[in-house]
């Protein structure tokens, strides 16, 4: 993923409060790494098979390995990791679980929580792609990562099914330890926002005085959306767009334009249906913009089934903030142009 750091070496980061993390097993870093010299049944070493090399590769090379091998997985690997580990940096990641109190509940709410981070990270990455094949006018590349963008929203929203689970005593068990913290101050999920083109400038203050953030949720405020660069390829392909949408300051909110509304009727009523690409790209931003929608409207549904009437952590009237928000629609024009055909 870009914007991710690969060390050649993982650094295991120390643990709150100065604490030492533990390592892998969840053993402290004091203990010995496992033996890397075990001999195998058939005489070789997993060292000796290849096994400790994370860039080895190539069929030909894992298929020398298996057979070497008779096929048993490697369990031996030298220097103290394994592959595993040092490829995704899982002792750092399973190193990052810090819940607050002693609510057994907490836990799910707290690597939910994380999990969420991680897909808003991947919604924005995958954006950007999406942005630039757009502009690069690659429409079915576009499309087809946008195909993977709705499964990814999907995933998020199955999330909810797990903290739904929650029942109301449980959270306010642990309620107060999160004090003024808030899923509003999520900059990840504000990026996600901005890039889908919900650009409410007052939401990115929050960040502005976060060094490393600040700079990454300005950008996202003031590039173009996806939505934008979908209104400058409509454009390219003949669409009658004016200046008033095409120039546009792209940090400001989006103002509903009458005639980017009739340009999506056009390519559903005069295009040449689902064969047609620009058919495709306009369904396949409703499927994500429709899985967003969701997203937010399960948060307001869960939300109200935990918390009711409360206000919430990050200063909002908590459901009634919430029920508001899942009124926008992303791409607005889009949807509207339904009533025209
Ligand atoms: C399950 C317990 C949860 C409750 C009771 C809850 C409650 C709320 C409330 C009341 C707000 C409005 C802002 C405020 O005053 O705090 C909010 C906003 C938000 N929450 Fe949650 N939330 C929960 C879980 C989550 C999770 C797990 C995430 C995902 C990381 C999340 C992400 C967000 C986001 C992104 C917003 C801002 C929404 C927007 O402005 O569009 N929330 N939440
Ligand atoms: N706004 C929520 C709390 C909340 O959503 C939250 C608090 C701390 C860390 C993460 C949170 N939400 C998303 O993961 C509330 O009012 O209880």
């Amino acid at each position: 993923m870009r914007g991710v750091t690969h060390p050649e070496r993982r650094t295991t980061p120390p643990g709150r409060n100065g604490t030492s993390a533990p390592g892998r097993n969840g053993t402290t870093d004091t203990e010995e790494p496992h033996s890397t010299t075990d001999t195998e049944p058939n005489g070789t070493t997993d060292a000796e098979a290849g096994g400790t090399a994370t860039g080895a590769g190539g069929d030909a090379e894992r298929a020398r390995v298996a057979a070497l091998r008779d096929g048993a997985p490697l369990v031996d690997f030298d220097a103290g990791t394994t592959p595993y580990i040092d490829y995704q940096s899982i002792d750092v990641l399973l190193s990052l679980q810090h819940p607050r109190s002693a609510e057994p509940a907490e836990v799910p709410f707290y690597v939910l929580g994380q999990v969420k981070e991680l897909l808003f990270k991947l919604l924005y990455e995958e954006l950007v792609r999406v942005r630039s094949l757009l502009d690069a006018d690659e429409v079915r590349q576009a499309v087809w990562v946008l195909r993977r963008v709705h499964r990814e929203a999907g995933l998020l929203c199955s999330t909810w099914d797990v903290l739904g689970s929650l029942a109301p005593t449980e959270f306010n068990a642990f309620r107060d330890s999160l004090g003024q913290a808030s899923g509003l101050q999520s900059y990840m999920y504000r990026m996600v926002e901005y890039i889908l083109g919900n650009k409410d400038p007052q939401l990115a203050r929050a960040h502005l005085g976060v060094p490393g953030v600040a700079d990454q949720v300005r950008r996202a405020l003031e590039e173009p959306s996806v939505y934008d660069a979908a209104l400058a390829l409509l454009a390219r392909r003949g669409a009658p767009l004016t200046a008033a949408t095409l120039e546009r300051d792209p940090a400001r909110a989006h103002e509903p334009s009458e005639e980017a509304e009739r340009a999506w009727a056009r390519v559903y009523a005069e295009g040449g249906g689902p064969d047609d690409e620009l058919f495709r790209l306009a369904e396949a931003l409703v499927d994500v913009a429709e899985a967003m929608c969701r997203w937010r409207s399960l948060h307001l549904l869960t939300v109200e089934r935990i918390i009711g009437t409360k206000p919430g952590t990050g200063g909002t009237h908590g459901v009634r903030w919430l029920r508001r928000v899942s009124e926008h629609r992303f791409f607005p024009e889009l949807w509207s142009a339904r009533g025209r055909l």
